[in-house]
């Protein structure tokens, strides 16, 4: 059975229609991406699935059991996670504070773990992301990418069956790139099941098993990333030469 199903979702603000009928499957264990040009309604897609605006329509499954209606910290209760294109911060703590905020959700809880235990579980979360030596260090002080790994990082602390990335490559070196994807396939060999929308288009098929293009909130094409790549619709609408050159590194 897949881990999320999605079927016939729409979302549409007044006149846009940001997502427009869409159906699709996640497999458990998979690393899938979405890509698609700006605008086509990645993250709108990733609002309603994880509960932070309302859908227009449509089915959304996870495990079997559906979540549209379901509040965010609802959905973080079943064992799904996502990180945010926009960080928001909150400015004043600590990264190490910052990670320590998600252990007092209901699912952590349940565990029974001690302040010292969670404490020891947020530094290493800090050290699998490459922020180690900056757990003490006021959040107004970290620059972009280092925000951005550590909203992952408050992502993982919930310790999540499904994980929802968006963009997360976004603003990020080679080096903390190459971590990153790195650590994504290590969670993805424990068992946790991802979805990045991803605009860095060389770091991702390197990365996914499978690939949904949108444009205009439909779905263009779904497959491989190899196969994708080579997609005359999709080289049209959105890789253009850039296609040309994934294709060549693909092959
Ligand atoms: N809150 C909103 N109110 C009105 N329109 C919105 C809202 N959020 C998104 N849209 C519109 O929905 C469409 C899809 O936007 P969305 O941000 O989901 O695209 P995207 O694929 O994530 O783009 P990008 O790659 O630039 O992040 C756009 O036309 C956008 O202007």
């Amino acid at each position: 059975m897949a881990l999320l199903a999605v079927s016939s979702l729409s979302k549409s603000f007044g006149g846009v229609t940001a997502v427009n009928n869409l159906s699709f499957e996640v497999q458990p264990g998979a690393i899938f991406g979405i890509i698609g040009p700006n605008g086509a309604g990645k993250t709108s897609l990733f609002n309603v699935l994880t509960g932070f605006i309302k859908a227009s329509g449509g089915s959304v499954q996870f495990r079997g059991q559906e979540v549209l209606g379901k509040k965010p910290y609802e959905i973080v209760e079943l064992g799904m996670a996502r990180s945010f294109q926009l960080v928001k911060p909150f400015f004043g703590m600590t990264a190490l504070e910052t990670l320590l905020l998600p252990s007092w959700s209901p699912r952590i809880q349940r565990h029974g773990r001690d302040r010292g235990a969670l404490e020891r579980a947020a530094e290493q979360r800090l050290e699998q992301i490459g922020l180690a030596a900056r757990g003490a260090l006021r959040v107004d002080d970290l620059n972009q990418g280092e925000l951005r790994l550590l909203d992952i990082a408050r992502a993982l602390s919930t310790e999540p069956d499904l994980l929802f990335l968006d963009e997360p490559f976004s603003g990020l070196g080679h080096e903390h790139i190459a971590r990153l994807s790195t650590l994504l396939m290590q969670l993805r060999d424990r068992g946790v099941t991802i979805v990045i929308i991803e605009h860095r288009l060389r770091e991702l098929m390197r990365l996914v098993d499978r690939v949904m293009v949108i444009n205009f909130g439909s779905k263009l094409a779904e497959g491989n990333p190899a196969d994708i790549v080579r997609e005359p619709a999709v080289i049209e609408a959105y890789l253009g030469s850039k296609g040309k050159d994934l294709a060549a590194a693909s092959s």
